[in-house]
């Protein structure tokens, strides 16, 4: 993965690379900022989309091709490596998308055609060598120096919380890590699934053993076979000498964790029934059956059984997986745990990169109010990206992205009991006078009294936002 360490770096790398080299490169090649507009786009790049680079700086990607990715990409912070796309033009490619990271904030990504003919990919020869291309940044002897790797990091205490709910998700989660039975965590995403996947590892007896993970949604379709039960020294040319082990291999006697399990290809759904009724598996190339002891969690944010009903994902292997089950609720469900982890990522912020800043009370509100559409990772997100830019040694509301003050400001809203206000003010009119004055006040409050700032929240003229105020003062 490709990470800078200061935003300005990128900068710095455009400056190393003669802006003239870089659009002769022949891979096409774009890159993004972190709302996905569009930065640079090199020559191969636009001429594969048949446009102008006037045309595509500065707006967002899914202007100029619908179907991009990257906003996913920018949101999970998780590269897609050898995926097939189909872009607005119709056109087919295999394509890599890379978040770029500044320490733990993604501020950018990278789109790269890596091969523009998919009719090729159709030429078994050409799988064939896709394969062993990627398989070889992983060989044998690499894996077996990165055996270290496969450790499960948290445990429960890393999951911080004083929400019941979760809490009682916790305890669950503790029961289900004595057993040796399969767990289906659901949630969206960014809700600790995985936290919760490793917390339950580590509370197992299969703690001092592996626990290998595997996202299924970021490896493509062709290799994934491969990277589940491995293949057979020499099973095909130019594959490692040695073979290589599947992570089911690798898991021997600890835990898989089958991450985005709902975006396992259906030919795939198949072959992990098979290992799960039989406990063997077969690597590629070979007839050998292997026995292997790995208990299997698998997380996702799809509604499983909507796939099940739309015959995208196989109702045996729903029930095989589904045997205990941790559904755990969005941030939205469990508010009172936004202050808590707020608290904690300013924290372990603090400790890891010493700088230190206060949260004023109207902030930990604001950002109480929010929705949190990307869950506990947006949080984290956001935390760190106000230590960065809050100037001073306290967090306020003018550093707050203004979309997270308008869905705030929105929510407060909502929250107006209409029935306090029926039995307090009487009067219809009165009632929406009240109710007017109340959000007028909240946005100014908001906006730190500028009222400029609050008209345009409100989508009001500045002026009828001085009548309206004058109209309270009467
Ligand atoms: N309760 C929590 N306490 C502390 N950190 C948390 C908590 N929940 C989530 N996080 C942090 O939020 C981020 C996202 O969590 P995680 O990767 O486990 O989510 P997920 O549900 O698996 O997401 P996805 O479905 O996108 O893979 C991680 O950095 C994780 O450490």
């Amino acid at each position: 993965m490709y990470k800078f360490n200061h935003i300005n770096q990128i900068d710095k790398f455009f400056n190393t690379i003669p802006s003239s080299l870089f659009n002769k490169l022949p891979l096409p090649i774009n890159f993004v900022d972190s709302e996905c507009r569009v930065i640079v786009m090199n020559e191969a790049f636009l001429d594969y989309l048949e446009t102008p680079l006037t045309e595509v700086v500065g707006k967002h990607l899914a202007e100029i091709d619908n179907t991009t990715r990257l906003p996913i990409v920018l949101k999970s912070g998780i590269p897609e490596i050898g995926q097939k796309h189909v872009f607005q033009n119709g056109k087919e490619s295999i394509v890599d998308r890379i978040p770029i990271f500044d320490g733990d904030e993604i501020i950018g990504a990278a789109g790269i055609i890596v091969l523009d003919d998919i009719e090729s990919l159709n030429n078994a020869k050409t799988i064939r060598n896709s394969i062993i291309n990627s398989i070889k940044t992983t060989s044998h002897s690499n894996i077996k120096s990165t055996s270290s790797n496969f450790k499960a990091k948290y445990t429960f205490d890393d999951i911080i919380t004083q929400s019941s709910l979760i809490k009682h998700f916790k305890s669950r989660a503790h029961s289900f890590a004595a057993t040796n039975l399969p767990v289906l965590i659901t949630g969206e995403s960014g809700v600790g699934k995985e936290l919760f996947a490793h917390a339950i590892h580590n509370n197992s007896n299969r703690v001092s053993s592996s626990f290998v993970s595997i996202n299924c949604a970021a490896i493509p379709e062709t290799l994934l076979e491969s990277e589940l039960f491995g293949y057979e020294a020499g099973s095909f040319t130019g594959a490692n000498k040695s073979g290589k082990l599947g992570k089911f291999e690798l898991a021997q006697g600890g835990t898989i964790f089958l991450d985005e399990i709902g975006d396992l290809p259906l030919n795939m759904q198949s072959k992990l029934l098979r290992v799960l009724q039989e406990n063997q598996i077969e690597k590629i190339g070979s007839s050998k059956s292997i026995d292997i002891d790995v208990r299997i969690i698998a997380a996702t944010n799809y509604d499983l059984l909507k796939k099940v009903e739309e015959k995208k994902f196989r109702a045996d292997l729903y029930y095989r997986l589904n045997v205990l089950n941790l559904n755990i609720p969005s941030l939205r469900e469990r508010p009172e745990d936004i202050p808590l982890l707020i608290e904690h990522f300013r924290s372990s912020f603090h400790q890891k990169n010493g700088i230190y800043k206060k949260f004023s009370k109207e902030v930990i509100s604001t950002l109480s109010n929010y929705n949190w559409p990307g869950n506990v990772r947006e949080l984290k997100n956001i935390v760190y990206r106000l230590m960065v830019i809050a100037t001073g040694d306290e967090v306020t509301k003018a550093s707050i992205p203004i979309n997270i003050l308008e869905n705030s400001y929105k929510s407060m809203a909502n929250s107006y009991s209409s029935s306090e206000l029926l039995s307090e003010k009487g009067s219809l009119n009165n009632i929406l006078k009240e109710i007017e004055l109340k959000i007028i006040e909240d946005t100014l409050n908001i906006c730190d009294n500028n009222k400029s700032k609050a008209a345009e929240l409100l989508g009001i003229k500045r002026m009828t936002l001085y009548r309206k105020l004058k109209n309270r003062e009467a």
